[in-house]
């Protein structure tokens, strides 16, 4: 730490965030903290120069530049300039990055509170080109005093796998793989009752609209504030009952600001179906609470499993076992842990670091170390991702803000259209924080018949009065992850 890195000969470099730059033992340069940082402070903001992939085959690679350049997120290469290129790899990092493609450059921020001295370290991902110095040059999680305590590293990026092979690298990835032989079990949630009193419903926000000639100037609005996602899209976004015209506007926990020029009465709170209609009964029972999109066949049909997603999944399920590894052999927490990839389709194909470490969150247990009974694997997890998107959010200038910003207006914290990877079938609590959080599915990798929330001792998400359904597929072999010593004894609350 501080008396074991070295000023630079010559002026110190400061930026205005108190890091300076010295020699880290073994690693050659690095960013040090001058003064104590708060965590999510943004420490850099790094412009990157950016080479054509011809550029950098033909030369870059062949240089210095080999260790600074990473892959952009268009498949040109890029080199951050400032203090950017200057970040040593922890597999402990204390600083998360996120590319913005807008002002191509890249922001770095800190993931815990940063005491002086201390070096400021990222993640560069699984595959490193150099033998990583001693991992005390941040201190260990297990014993830093400013531990979060929220388990794992807040982005971890999508790429390698240890010494495992994925057994669905290579191949065609556009292949479907037949149902019995993906390598998990999907559980078929027993139908929806579509009962008048059993219309599952989630309370949204609605605003109504004095003017007809105000909706297309609204619709565009909708867009831009990022309320467009998937959440409501079973829904129609508006009502018309007679003269009266309403406007569906999201589920956040707070109404979004609307646009003040178009003197708009106040939002309100209303009970809309959570699901389009499977049947036509259901169709006008859904529709008498709000217009609800009928979709009769596509609930039931599973999605068909392609080779490349297949090998989105091995390797996310990976990511959670080494995770969960990590936790034991370095804080000697329960192994279990949990992984958010980000969505597949929004990985890309890369080989270093990635916009996508801002969206992939691991976590694991923290409960012996925080002496916290909540702190279970799946909840650290959830929780990390929405501390992120809190944050992004009461960062970004509201000038900045576009159509990908729905966390402007709260909705973005939720995991909607996501997937969580569990080394354990998750607990009851885990099991309805997740219902929560609305994740798309949960992958499981060992069953906990007597704790479980997902089918062990019972199935969260078919209850009656809940108002969310997620998917859930049980990993049928879990020794293709390697011999690990993962199992833990199934009365744990995973
Ligand atoms: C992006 S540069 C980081 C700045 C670099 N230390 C310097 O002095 O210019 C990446 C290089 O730093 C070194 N490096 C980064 N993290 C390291 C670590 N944990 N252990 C050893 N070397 C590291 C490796 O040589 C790597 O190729």
């Amino acid at each position: 730490m501080a008396a074991e890195s070295e000023p630079l000969a010559g002026p110190e470099h400061l930026n205005n965030s108190g890091c300076v730059i010295k020699l880290s033992p073994g690693k050659g340069r690095g960013v040090y903290a001058s003064r104590f940082i708060p965590r999510n402070t943004i420490i850099e903001i790094s412009p990157v120069l950016l080479f054509t992939k011809d550029e950098y085959e033909e030369h870059g690679k062949f240089t210095i530049l080999d260790h600074y350049t990473f892959n952009w997120t268009d498949g040109r290469m890029a080199l951050a300039l400032g203090l950017g290129s200057l970040f040593n790899h922890s597999e402990s990092p204390n600083v998360s990055f996120s590319l913005d493609t807008k002002s191509d450059s890249i922001r770095y921020t800190t993931t815990r509170n940063v005491l002086p001295g201390e070096e400021l370290c990222i993640f560069y991902g699984f595959k490193l080109w150099f033998s990583p110095a001693e991992k005390t040059e941040t201190p260990g999680r297990s014993v830093s005093p400013v531990d979060d305590g929220w388990g794992g590293l807040t982005a971890v990026e999508d790429d390698g796998n240890g010494e495992l092979t994925n057994p669905y690298d290579g191949g065609d990835s556009e292949e479907i793989v037949p149902e019995d032989q993906l390598p998990f079990i999907r559980f078929k949630l027993p139908p929806e009752e579509e009962e008048p009193d059993s219309v599952r419903t989630v309370n949204a926000w609605v605003v109504d609209v004095p003017e007809a000639r105000l909706i297309t100037t609204l619709l565009k609005w909708l867009k831009q504030a990022g309320l467009e996602g998937p959440e409501l899209g079973h829904l129609k976004r508006i009502r018309k009952q007679g003269d009266k015209i309403s406007l569906l506007l999201s589920t956040a926990l707070e109404p979004p600001e609307l646009p003040q020029d178009l003197n708009l009465p106040p939002p309100y709170t209303l009970a809309v179906p959570a699901s389009s209609a499977l049947t036509l009964p259901s169709l006008s029972l859904k529709s008498a609470l709000w217009p609800t999109m009928y979709t009769p066949r596509r609930k039931d049909e599973p999605e068909p499993w392609t080779r490349g997603k297949l090998r989105w999944a091995w390797n996310a399920m990976k990511k959670a076992v080494d995770t969960a590894v990590m936790g034991q052999s370095e804080s000697q927490e329960l192994p279990i842990a949990a992984y958010i990839p980000a969505p597949f389709g929004d990985s890309g194909d890369k080989t270093s670091l990635s916009a996508d470490c801002a969206l992939t969150f691991a976590a694991w247990d923290t409960r012996k170390s925080t002496r916290h009974p909540l702190r279970h694997a799946a909840i650290n997890a959830v929780r990390k991702l929405a501390d992120y998107r809190a944050f992004q959010d009461s960062e970004k200038p509201t000038a900045e803000l576009g159509p990908s910003d729905a966390v402007r207006n709260g909705s973005n914290y939720l995991l909607t259209d996501q997937s969580i990877f569990i080394t354990n079938e998750p607990c009851i609590m885990c099991s309805m924080a997740l219902l929560h959080s609305r994740v798309k599915d949960v992958f499981v990798l060992y069953p906990m018949p007597r704790t479980g929330g997902c089918g062990g001792c019972t199935c969260l998400p078919t209850l009656k009065g809940v108002n969310h359904r997620f998917g859930i597929l049980q990993w049928k072999d879990p020794s293709q992850f390697s011999d690990n010593g993962l199992a833990v004894d199934s009365s744990v609350d995973a």
